[in-house]
């Protein structure tokens, strides 16, 4: 069998990539559902695809071979009618329906569509209006699930392929959501890594049946040997534990340092990779808003201790942690915005400091980021610009919009 993913950095070359691209779920946004859908504006779909179309072009005229979650998708249930019953069955159910009149009438509803239609319509969420139910029941007649227009949620994060699962050396974590907004994207992940040819006996060194969250946005691949993982709005220190005490024990996994680092709880940093990114063997991106005044920060070195435990060494200077962790002697931290304070948070806020590395010095980022890709620049990184006006809106940049699967060693 061959092997599925490589991962062993954020920096070697990127030959392959999961993506997928904005459909019909972005432009089912309402204002009144924004917050909860994670989003702080409803993009132009139009303008969204041609932009993410852009972003593809880009990493393929760069040597990367991008596939689409959504034809992977495709793939599994076009082949296979019994694996396609038992996803709609958990899809469902897991949406809140048990078996009955409306659970059976949305199966029957999906089933009867084409296959890359049903697939669609599970990104795009059903509309009420899409059949014809009668509402016998109180709660659909009043109350709040009367007023949702929608039988199942649009899942519009979805093109933000980096978080609900992560790819980690030869294997991938299939992420437990935080919100319920994106839960429903890594059960779509747990089919194709469980029935897709291409990945079969790929390692899962987590999977998303658990009850403590981690997203891939806070997962970071630094080197073969460690990992990156955010303490954040999105991530519990608990799954950073847990996934750490597999990584050291699991004979597959080549990985044996994670650095967990804590950062600020809140919407516009919601992942590490929002505020920090790797993009050379020794230069890294770093929003100055994560360190205190005195410029600290929580940082935790957990390595295999005895027994099989985990032990856990506290340091609060992140480049002295890297520096150890990676064995450099000097590194390079590329503040967002040149640090300006004023700049700086409005480069964040638009994930400047979200970068996607396709090759060591070699990057990624929104175009609208122009004072920190000029100090990018400075610093000797080559960049490649994005359109990112309507992108933006759901607050991700080319990092969280991309996961990849295969890098070449660095
Ligand atoms: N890796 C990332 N930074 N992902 C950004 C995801 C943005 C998305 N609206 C969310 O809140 O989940």
């Amino acid at each position: 069998m061959a092997q599925a993913i490589n991962v062993n950095s954020e920096i070697g070359k990127l030959k392959s990539v999961l993506l997928h691209r904005p459909g019909a779920e972005v432009e089912n946004i309402t204002p009144d559902t924004m917050e909860s859908l994670l989003f702080d504006d409803i993009p132009f779909l139009k303008i969204a695809q041609k932009e993410h179309d852009f972003f593809a072009q880009t990493l393929r005229d760069n040597g990367a071979e991008t596939l689409y979650i959504e034809d992977l998708a495709t793939d599994v249930f076009a082949k296979d009618t019994a694996v396609k019953d038992e996803f709609l069955t958990r899809f469902l159910t897991e949406a809140g329906y048990k078996h009955g009149r409306t659970f059976d009438s949305l199966k029957e509803y999906l089933e009867g569509l084409e296959t890359k239609e049903m697939v669609d319509k599970i990104y795009a969420g059903v509309r009420k209006n899409e059949l014809d139910l009668q509402r016998s029941v109180l709660s659909d007649l009043a109350g709040s699930d009367a007023a949702n227009p929608f039988y199942l949620n649009p899942l519009p994060n979805a093109y933000f392929t980096r978080d609900p699962q992560a790819s980690m050396g030869a294997g991938m974590t299939i992420n437990r959501m935080t919100f319920a907004a994106r839960q429903p994207e890594s059960m779509i992940t747990e089919y194709i890594m469980k029935h897709h040819e291409r990945f079969a006996g790929t390692p899962i060194w987590r999977d998303r049946n658990h009850t403590t969250r981690i997203e891939g946005g806070d997962e970071l691949i630094l080197s073969k040997n460690v990992v990156a993982i955010g303490v954040s709005q999105r991530t519990s220190s608990k799954s950073i534990q847990a996934l750490a005490k597999e990584l050291f024990s699991n004979p597959l996994s080549t990985f044996d340092t994670v650095l967990a680092v804590e950062i600020p709880h809140n919407h516009a940093m919601m992942h590490l990779d929002t505020v920090f990114t790797m993009i050379n063997y020794d230069q890294f991106t770093v929003f100055p808003g994560i360190f205190s005044q005195d410029g600290n920060i929580n940082v935790f070195v957990l390595k295999q201790g005895k027994d099989g435990e985990v032990e856990i060494n506290r340091m609060s200077d992140l480049g002295k942690a890297l520096k150890q962790v990676l064995n450099l002697s000097e590194l390079d931290l590329i503040e967002t915005g040149d640090g300006d304070p004023i700049v700086a948070p409005r480069e964040q806020w638009n994930d400047g400091s979200n970068t996607l590395a396709i090759a060591p010095g070699e990057i990624v980022t929104y175009d609208r980021n122009y004072v920190s890709i000029e100090l990018l620049k400075q610093h000797g990184i080559k960049v490649h610009e994005i359109l990112s006006s309507e992108l933006a809106r759901g607050r991700g940049g080319a990092r969280c919009m991309s996961q990849p699967l295969w890098r070449d060693e660095i």
